[in-house]
């Protein structure tokens, strides 16, 4: 996602810390307190904007969502979109997936999103890949068994290697769509990378991996 540096951007995440932690590590263990219940945890890796987690927040309300961003200057659109209705069940997390097993106990989340993560194509990138191995074992660790991934792209590439490399995991597939938005999902929440790219008339990709427990 391209982003515009934003000097005041961290300054006015600091200002809500009844919707962002910019400090997750100190949160360990403490999530559902951040969110007043214990209702599970949902979590969507590189939110973005924040309109997927919204969305979804306004959908189910006794889902707790929590959108992780690594940067200052997109999450605030997220912080925006939260400010305006004020749901008292989305929050953000300003931190990168890779230090997950430093913000979250084992068993603390139930269910994690990942919507149109970058590709990272070159395949000496492949480690950065949201569905590599490596953030696979953080993702198990971190979720309640038997732990579920949703994942969406448009990246027929992606959706092939995470395919591959969930199965070699050991994951099984309870959902596999090659063209979304032409299969009968009916409470599928748009992120803002699939309304930009449905709307250029490409194919839209979504699983559901569960963990083996
Ligand atoms: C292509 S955008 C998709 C945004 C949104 N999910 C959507 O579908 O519209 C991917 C986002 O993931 C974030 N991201 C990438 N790696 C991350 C990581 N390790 N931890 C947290 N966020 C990450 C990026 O900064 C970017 O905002």
């Amino acid at each position: 996602m391209r982003q515009r540096f934003k000097p005041w951007a961290k300054e006015k995440l600091i200002e809500h810390p009844e919707y962002v932690s910019v400090e997750p590590e100190k949160m360990k263990g403490k999530w559902h307190s951040f969110f007043g219940n214990d209702n599970p945890i949902h979590i969507e890796v590189g939110t973005g904007k924040g309109q997927f987690v919204n969305g979804m927040a306004k959908q189910n309300p006794s889902i707790n969502y929590l959108g992780m961003e690594l940067y200052d200057s997109i999450i605030i659109t997220a912080l925006d979109r939260i400010l305006e209705d004020e749901k008292p069940n989305v929050k953000l997390i300003r931190a990168d997936a890779s230090h997950l097993l430093d913000y979250f106990e084992p068993g603390e989340i139930e269910r994690v999103y990942l919507n149109f993560s970058d590709p990272w194509p070159k395949s000496k990138h492949a480690k950065r890949r949201l569905t590599h191995e490596s953030f696979l074992k953080r993702y198990e660790t971190v979720l309640k068994k038997p732990g579920e991934i949703h994942f969406k792209t448009d990246n027929q590439g992606l959706f092939e290697y995470s395919l591959h490399s969930m199965s070699t995991y050991g994951m099984f597939f309870n959902q596999v769509s090659l063209d979304l938005h032409k299969s009968d999902m009916e409470d599928n929440v748009m992120t803002e990378y699939e309304e930009k790219f449905s709307e250029k008339g490409y194919r839209i990709y979504r699983m559901e991996a569960q963990f083996r427990s």
